[in-house]
């Protein structure tokens, strides 16, 4: 082996791998958002060596500080493909898609160390107490209960408190008693130091709405309003990703190697336990053997690809490619889960979307975030979240029925205020509008494989608003943002009628169409190998992340999990891969 320190000194290249043959303990494909809490744990009492394969390399490197940045998260994140950075992103192009007008859309995914949390927008909470409980009854585990699952939440983040001398008072949160339990875990949760002005009205109008605000969004609970966290470093504003928080300090292990800009091609079996991965960098091909496991963490598009490709899917599906079937899995690629989001834009009369609408305005903005770390670049926006089940007056009985099958605390509708919704072109004048996201929904998507190699893209239709409960509230969820712009508290602010979509757009049948047109996801994949009983025949893993039918093949990610639940999805992806390499290290 090479010297890896010299005079006490250590080399940074020793953390890294070279494109030859090598063996370790465990080998992780995708050093993601679960991949890099997987590659700290089980490297962290130095007993076993772990590699990590990862497509793209360090976002710090490969995307300016546009990752780094709050605010700057929006770029390359759109619908479209013109501002999109490819050394951080797959640049994935959707099947046309009803909820996007049928337009094959862009869907952002971390292609960089970090992976999506290298990429997302930071808002941080946690599901609901029904909705673990659910998790677990679905897939056999008490474990996932939120009374045992909340210690693996804890265990992935520290709370801090919001700077009071940052924010109005009016727009700073009470101290949330759950913060306490969340002490030295390696990802910061904190809450920003700047909002949206308009934020304290709409806290008014969704409280006379019903919406009454609540501690927070950390202990199992989301109906109601509070201030939304972020995983942004306190002290420098800066985003935590699982690269920052995880990888780095783990990186002077002499037991952990990150093979970076290299693809996993192939999962190696040896009859039906898996013993290694095909890789490749820049197309230099070679193979790293796992003596105890392989861990697939590559993100709900691309773990579902690469089992295909390596003969783990459906089988008419790798029949079709030539490949060999080890393992026929109906389940894989199927049941994409996301959320998809909606918005109403009006004109308002305070200061909003014209924070950054010249150059001087944006060097003020960035003077601001470096000197006082604050102004709206240390914000990604929504920093307002109201959560509710749909009022059933919006809704058929029959529409009420289906959303009534999830547990009682989980909410139809999400409520976040913006500066404008996409789409409006900037003027002089100011606008704001809630967008509404809907986290209790009927579509699916899928994915599946195009070629049997991993450098063809995935074929991928989310589908998203193609079901009819999740049309039906969409159009109900339009209606109760128009209700809390509208609203007799907001009069003070909000100038004339309705800008986007307008008063042309009255009817279920037009508010559906403008849907339609104008929606977006807001790219949270999940599912696509689901975790479930043995009995359940779509089930691709059961409750520890171990593939069905195969030996020493594990998935960790958020294609692993049984379904989404409601609201963002990062913290449960954290706290599944820390529950998970528990797990492991414990011999399950
Ligand atoms: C634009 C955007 C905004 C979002 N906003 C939020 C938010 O505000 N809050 C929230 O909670 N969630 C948000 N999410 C969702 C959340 O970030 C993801 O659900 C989560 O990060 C997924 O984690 P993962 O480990 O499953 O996958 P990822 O973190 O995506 O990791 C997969 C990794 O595998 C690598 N990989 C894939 N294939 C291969 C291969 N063949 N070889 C080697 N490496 C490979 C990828 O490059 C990537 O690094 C957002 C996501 C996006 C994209």
């Amino acid at each position: 082996a090479p010297p890896d320190s010299i005079s006490g000194q250590p080399l940074l290249g020793s953390s890294f791998g070279i494109p030859f043959n090598a063996t370790y303990d465990y080998v992780i494909i995708g050093g993601g958002t679960a991949g890099l809490v997987l590659a700290n744990r089980l490297s962290a009492s130095g007993a076993h060596s772990v590699a990590v394969l990862e497509a793209g390399s360090f976002y710090e490197i490969s995307n300016s500080n546009q990752s780094q940045i709050p605010r700057w998260v929006w770029n390359g994140a759109g619908l479209g493909f013109g501002d999109v950075n490819p050394l951080v992103d797959w640049e994935i192009e959707t099947e046309p898609e009803e909820g996007s007008g049928g337009a094959r859309i862009h869907y952002p995914r971390g292609r960089t160390l970090g992976g999506s949390s290298s990429r997302n927008h930071m808002v941080y909470h946690r599901g609901t107490k029904g909705s673990y409980k659910k998790w677990a009854d679905e897939v056999g585990d008490k474990g996932y209960e939120w009374d045992k699952f909340k210690a693996y939440f804890e265990k992935s983040t520290t709370f801090n408190k919001a700077d009071g001398s940052k924010r109005l008072a009016n727009s700073t949160p009470a101290e949330d008693p759950a913060g306490a339990r969340s002490k030295d875990g390696p990802v910061s949760i904190s809450y920003t130091n700047w909002v949206l002005p308009i934020t304290s009205w709409v806290l008014k109008a969704t409280e006379a709405l019903g919406m009454k605000p609540i501690p927070g969004f950390i202990d199992g609970d989301l109906i109601g309003s509070s201030w939304n966290m972020r995983t942004t470093d306190p002290k420098t504003q800066v985003r935590d990703s699982a690269e920052t928080a995880y990888l780095r300090p783990a990186l002077k292990r002499r037991n952990l190697i990150v093979y970076h800009t290299t693809y996993a091609t192939k999962i190696l079996f040896n009859g039906t336990e898996a013993v290694g991965v095909r890789a490749s960098t820049l197309g230099k091909a070679f193979a790293l053997t796992a003596r105890k496991e392989v861990i697939l963490s590559a993100g709900a598009i691309h773990s579902p690809q690469l089992l295909m490709i390596s003969g783990i899917g459906p089988k008419a599906t790798l029949d079709k490619y030539g490949i060999s079937v080890l393992k026929d899995a109906p389940g894989v690629g199927q049941g994409i889960e996301d959320h998809p989001a909606i918005g109403v834009t009006y004109k308002v009369r305070v200061k909003s979307s014209t924070f950054l609408d010249t150059p001087a305005k944006n060097e003020e903005a960035v003077r601001e975030y470096l000197e006082e770390g604050t102004g709206p670049l240390s914000s990604t926006g929504g920093e307002l979240v109201a959560w509710e089940k749909v009022p059933r007056r919006l809704v058929s009985n029959k529409t009420a029925a289906a959303l009534d099958v999830v547990p009682k605390d989980w909410p139809d509708l999400e409520f976040l205020v913006t500066s404008s919704y996409p789409g409006l072109a900037p003027d002089k004048d100011d606008y704001a509008g809630v967008t509404v996201v809907l986290v209790n929904t009927f579509s699916r998507g899928t994915v599946t494989i195009a070629s049997s190699s991993i450098f063809d893209q995935a074929i991928v239709h989310i589908n998203f608003l193609t079901h009819p409960v999740d049309q039906e509230l969409a159009i109900a969820g339009f209606k109760r943002a128009r209700e809390i712009m509208t609203h007799k508290s907001m009069a003070a602010v909000v100038v004339g009628d309705e800008v986007l979509p307008g008063n042309g757009t009255f009817t279920d049948a037009q508010i559906l169409k403008y849907v339609k047109a104008g929606s977006r996801t807001i790219s949270h994949v999940s599912c696509t190998c689901k975790m479930g009983k043995k009995s359940d025949p779509l089930a691709v893993v059961d409750s520890e992340g171990r593939v069905f039918g195969i030996q020493k093949l594990r998935i960790v990610d958020a294609s692993g999990i049984p379904f989404l639940p409601p609201g963002h999805p990062m913290s449960t992806i954290y706290a599944l891969a820390e529950k998970l390499a528990d797990r492991i290290l414990g011999g399950k």
